[in-house]
């Protein structure tokens, strides 16, 4: 029987800007149709948060040069805004290598609602990096001038930084699996999906918020009936003391010594801490499922268990 994979797609498969991704997914695609031409059933889904924080910086310049003209842009209209972009850029790329290889399969993306909790606690403790890599200095500037919060990313410079709470829902979950019954490929949950809050009866208001593609990919495995949840990222294998000289790489690890292995604080909080907890979370739902984490160029390897990370239950 045919595998069902949710593939979750990491910064380096996107790029982090306009020029970038147009060449980024070009190689994105062949890696998701080698998938596809191996038999697997895939369904697509990506972060978003280097694009998400162009479009809230480009819509609050606007805004703070002519207030009348441009009102306030809320951060969920920028994250449905980077869906649709980033999903445009996938599906016309994916279209075209399928079509190059004879495999005629529509591709389609879904404006994706992803209800969370407004008393998350997340709302008051901004976590989740977007938009780019700044020095200390411009990122200090920066926050005083727009009034945005800033912190230390991974390691790797400063970003503007937002709250993100946790999935709780998939609001368009019928239309997602219409079109995987339909033999279609499916782009959903972009950049964990647009944050919205149950107001009311039938409601749905957006949120200031952007949800971890990770997690959001787990609930999104989960609700599709996934066999794998496959997160590709910028490393081929998650690893024990990250960057020290007695790293050590992970090859196939069960749930509890993940758990053990996190809590021990191996994984950084905002880089491979939330890809190991969603991998955990998919892996120990329901007897089985696996998750793999590994290289957008090692996906086919990796699901064939020549390579990356599997947790399995
Ligand atoms: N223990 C670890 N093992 C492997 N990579 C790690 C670890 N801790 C942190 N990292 C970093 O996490 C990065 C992946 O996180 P990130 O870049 O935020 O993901 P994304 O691919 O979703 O954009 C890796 O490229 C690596 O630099
Ligand atoms: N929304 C989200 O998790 O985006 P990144 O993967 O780019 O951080």
């Amino acid at each position: 029987m045919m595998e069902r994979v949710v593939v979750a797609l990491g910064g380096n498969a996107l790029g982090s800007n306009l020029h970038e991704q147009m060449t980024a997914v070009k190689t994105t695609s062949k890696a998701i149709a080698d998938l596809i031409e191996a038999g697997y059933e895939v369904i697509l889904s990506h972060g978003n948060g280097p694009q998400a924080g162009m479009i809230r910086l480009a819509m609050d310049e606007l805004n703070q040069n002519d207030p009348d003209k441009y009102p306030v842009v809320p951060l969920s209209v920028c994250v449905a805004m980077s869906q649709s972009y980033i999903g445009y850029d996938l599906q016309n790329a994916l279209r075209e290598e399928l079509l190059n290889r004879n495999i005629i399969q529509p591709v389609a993306t879904v404006a994706t609602q992803v209800v969370v909790d407004p008393i998350d606690p997340a709302f008051e403790h901004p976590t989740k990096p977007i938009g780019r890599f700044m020095s200390q200095t411009e990122a200090e500037k920066l926050a005083a001038e727009k009034g945005i919060q800033v912190a230390e990313d991974a390691g790797r410079g400063y970003r503007q930084v937002v709250a993100s709470p946790k999935p709780k829902e998939i609001i368009e979950v019928d239309t997602i699996k219409a079109l995987i019954n339909a033999k279609q490929t499916v782009i959903a949950c972009g950049g964990g999906g647009i944050p919205v809050i149950k107001q009311g009866a039938h409601h749905l208001k957006g949120a200031d918020a952007v949800i971890d593609k990770d997690y959001c990919s787990a609930l999104l495995a989960d609700i599709v009936d996934a066999d794998l949840l496959v997160i590709l990222t910028a490393v081929e294998k998650v690893a024990l003391n990250f960057g020290k000289p007695d790293q050590k790489e992970l090859g196939t690890v069960s749930v509890a010594e993940m758990k053990q292995y996190a809590a021990a604080g191996h994984f950084a909080a905002g880089s491979m801490l939330p890809k190991v907890e969603a991998g955990i979370q998919f892996a120990a739902s329901k007897p089985g499922r696996k998750t793999l984490i590994t290289l957008l160029e090692k996906a086919k390897d990796g699901l064939a268990g020549k390579t990356g990370t599997t947790i399995q239950g």
